[in-house]
């Protein structure tokens, strides 16, 4: 275990079994990550993305190697480690806030008003003071996975597991939340691990890029983002990254479009 090292793979492998085969998912993923760092998870679909967010957040068990949080083995789920998924997962026939509320449930020792006050705190961080009376059908997509937000920053967690938490939004909600999420960042200085496969993303929020290779899924190049913050999307820095990440993919084409998902 590395000193300094928040979260820590070591030479983890993993390997599922269906009908009667085993197929090898993940291969020898070794890597660290520092208090504070934002780090993303690109690949194609299929190379093992959710599948190492899962171990990280002890959801499922390594075949291989082993995964450590804050310096201990990591052996099943933490609320110190909360996992953000695509699709919100809010219950229609609770209001914002008893959404935001239900992920409080289980911390018995806050009393109900502990609780409701750390969940209104949690809907202002996302600018959601105003709906916090509504449902969930009277909500934007945007609104709704900022409700999810809130939810899981209710928990306050130290590390958040995103997977692909943007994807089902259009450009400009997904580009509003992408800001919101590091005004959040500097705010409760969690760790952040997200996947996806939005290059353009994975270069405005990250220090780190994991890029992932399939078949078996290990991660090929790691990429670090020495821009400045706040990042602006329009400078050529930007453009620099997005033609290392596409070079990687092998996607690089003199003269013709790109397109930045993957
Ligand atoms: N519980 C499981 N049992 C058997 N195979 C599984 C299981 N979970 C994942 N797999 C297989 O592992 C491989 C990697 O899946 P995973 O969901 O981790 O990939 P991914 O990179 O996140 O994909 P996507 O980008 O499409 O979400 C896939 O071939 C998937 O079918």
């Amino acid at each position: 275990m590395k000193a300094e090292a928040f979260v820590e793979l070591n030479e983890v492998g993993k390997e599922f079994s269906a009908q009667g085969k085993t197929i090898r998912v993940l291969s020898n993923i070794s890597f660290t990550m520092k208090k504070g760092e934002f780090v993303s998870v690109l690949g194609k679909s299929g190379c093992g993305k959710s599948t190492l967010l899962n171990l990280i957040g002890g959801f499922d068990s390594p075949s291989e190697g082993s995964v450590y949080f804050d310096g201990e083995e990591v052996k099943k789920p933490s609320r110190r480690a909360i996992m953000l998924f695509q699709h919100y997962g809010l219950l229609p026939w609770r209001t914002v806030l008893k959404n935001v509320e239900l992920g409080l449930e289980p911390e018995k020792s806050l009393s109900t008003a502990e609780r409701r006050e750390r969940a209104l705190d949690s809907i202002k961080l996302v600018g959601l003071e105003e709906s916090k009376d509504r449902f969930p059908a009277q909500l934007s997509g945007g609104m709704q996975q900022r409700v999810a937000i809130a939810r899981a920053l209710a928990i306050r967690p130290e590390l958040i597991l995103m997977d692909e938490p943007f994807a089902a939004l259009d450009t400009f909600n997904r580009y509003y939340l992408q800001d919101e999420l590091l005004h959040i960042r500097e705010q409760e200085k969690n760790n952040i691990v997200l996947v996806t496969h939005d290059i353009d993303e994975a270069i405005y929020l990250s220090d780190r890029i994991l890029i992932m290779d399939a078949h078996p899924g290990r991660i090929k190049q790691t990429l670090e983002i020495n821009l400045p913050s706040p990042r602006d999307r329009s400078h050529s820095d930007f453009q620099y990254y997005r033609k290392l990440i596409l070079d990687s993919f092998h996607f690089s084409k003199d003269g013709a479009t790109l397109e930045f998902n993957i």
